[in-house]
């Protein structure tokens, strides 16, 4: 059944809040935590639907994988070599990453997998992977269009090679990295932009020498990687909702805890604090690889801004709640270079756009971006998320402006990402109220 929600005018977000863990960083701790020698306790977990499928995935190929409370599992590693075939098809559910870092894992295996998705992800472009990875000697079919399902056929070795994907991607360089592991000689990917480094530099914690050159990363095969506790930090893809939120509802003063800060994650914090925000870091700390810290926000009248171009790849999954604050801002926000966007759960661009402009916002929609202006009067509509759940969660936020309740359809996806959302967004004063609807 679908789930829609109800929201309007709530109060000012007041208190302390802190966010679930690391979707990004839970996807790769099951996955390597799989391919190490030994036992890794996995503390802070995303128990999302998205990190949860890779879980799964990984069970169906042999990994036992224990959870012994909320937030914690226990992952009884078999080695580089000790994946065994699934017999049924692995499903990714809403999950880019997890089809992606697994199609890069499984092209190099000795058995063949079949990888699907929901009908979101079957939308979603392979071929960004595909075709690397069958440079490397990688057998993989897929429906028309380099779309999923997917069928990764045996192989006996990949070849390592130098790549520069076109577009800035994570997963993508993720997926070569992983199947790196397993290739003759040396593979490397250099990047247009940084992308978040989680794979490299986890795989580096685990033992794996990671080759290094100018904006280059690699990997040499035959390597092993050995089992290490992973603590997953809070998801500052997360956090940037309550960012959002707290700037632009009037009279706002929270609290965010313990939020990861990895510079290629924090982009929006550069975004709002360019607008004029007012976000103050406290208690920055080091733990792990991870600086962290709490983010003290309070509400203030924000400015667009042309949004740096070369920050899009460090806020890439932040555009959804961007344009919520451009759109409560003064004056004209312009993003351009974000074509990626249409390419996500959904095409971002145009849900939101669709869904801001039926709550009163002048938006004019480009094909890598929008102009987005400010000093919306905010008025209640009906809209759809389109099973998006950044989508969601940031018309959440701009239904907070208008005097009727607004209708969100299709919400049930936001638990991908961020089971609780709407617990933590009531306690701080939001007004969210969820129904089964059709
Ligand atoms: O590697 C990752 O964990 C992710 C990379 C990004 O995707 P792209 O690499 O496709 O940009 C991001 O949008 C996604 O939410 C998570
Ligand atoms: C794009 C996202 O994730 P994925 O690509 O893993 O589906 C996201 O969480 O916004």
């Amino acid at each position: 059944m679908r789930l829609d929600w109800l929201a309007g005018r709530g109060q000012p977000l007041r208190g302390r809040i802190r966010v679930p863990g690391d979707k990004s960083v839970s996807h790769r701790a099951i996955m390597l935590g799989s391919l190490a020698e030994g036992v890794t306790r996995v503390r802070g977990f995303l128990e999302g639907e998205d990190t949860r499928a890779t879980a799964r995935c990984f069970a169906q190929m042999g990994v036992r994988i224990d959870a012994p409370s909320a937030g914690e599992r226990i992952v009884h590693g078999v080695g580089l070599h000790g994946l065994k075939a699934s017999s049924a098809p692995l499903d990714c559910g809403n999950a880019g990453t997890a089809m992606r870092l697994l199609v890069g894992l499984l092209s190099a295996q000795r058995f063949e997998s079949t990888l699907i998705g929901d009908e979101s992800l079957t939308r979603r472009p392979m071929a960004r992977v595909i075709d690397p990875l069958s440079e490397m000697g990688a057998q993989i079919e897929s429906a028309e269009g380099k779309r999923p399902p997917l069928r990764v056929l045996p192989v006996s070795k990949l070849h390592g090679r130098r790549f520069r994907p076109p577009v800035a991607s994570a997963q993508v360089k993720s997926a070569l990295l992983l199947a790196g592991l397993y290739a003759e000689g040396e593979t490397w990917v250099s990047e247009v932009h940084p992308t978040r480094d989680y794979t490299e530099s986890m795989l580096s914690a685990l033992g794996l020498e990671i080759l290094r050159d100018g904006d280059s990363v690699g990997v040499r095969g035959g390597g092993r990687l050995v089992a290490r506790d992973i603590d997953v930090p809070t998801d500052f893809s997360s956090a940037a909702f309550f960012l959002v939120a707290a700037s632009v509802i009037e009279g706002s003063d929270l609290i965010i805890e313990d939020v990861g800060l990895n510079p290629r994650r924090t982009g929006l914090l550069d975004t709002l604090l360019d607008m004029g925000a007012s976000i103050e870091r406290l208690n920055v700390r080091q733990v792990g690889a991870d600086e962290l810290a709490d983010l003290h926000v309070r509400a203030a009248t924000l400015h667009g801004i042309d949004v740096p171009l070369a920050r899009v790849p460090d806020m890439i999954d932040e555009f959804p709640a961007l344009f919520v604050a451009a759109a409560a801002a003064e004056g004209a926000t312009v993003v351009r270079g974000a074509a990626e966007l249409r390419v996500k759960e959904s095409d971002r661009i145009a849900v939101m756009a669709t869904a801001l402009k039926a709550m009163g916002v002048h938006l004019d929609e480009r094909p890598d971006g929008a102009v987005i202006q400010g000093g919306t009067r905010w008025q209640a509509a009906s809209v759809d998320s389109h099973g998006d759940h950044r989508c969601a969660m940031s018309l959440s936020i701009a239904a907070q402006f208008a005097d009727e309740v607004s209708t969100i359809r299709d919400c049930r996806n936001v638990d991908t990402s961020f089971p609780g959302y709407r617990d933590l967004v009531l306690g701080a004063g939001m007004n969210v109220q969820a129904v089964e609807a059709g």
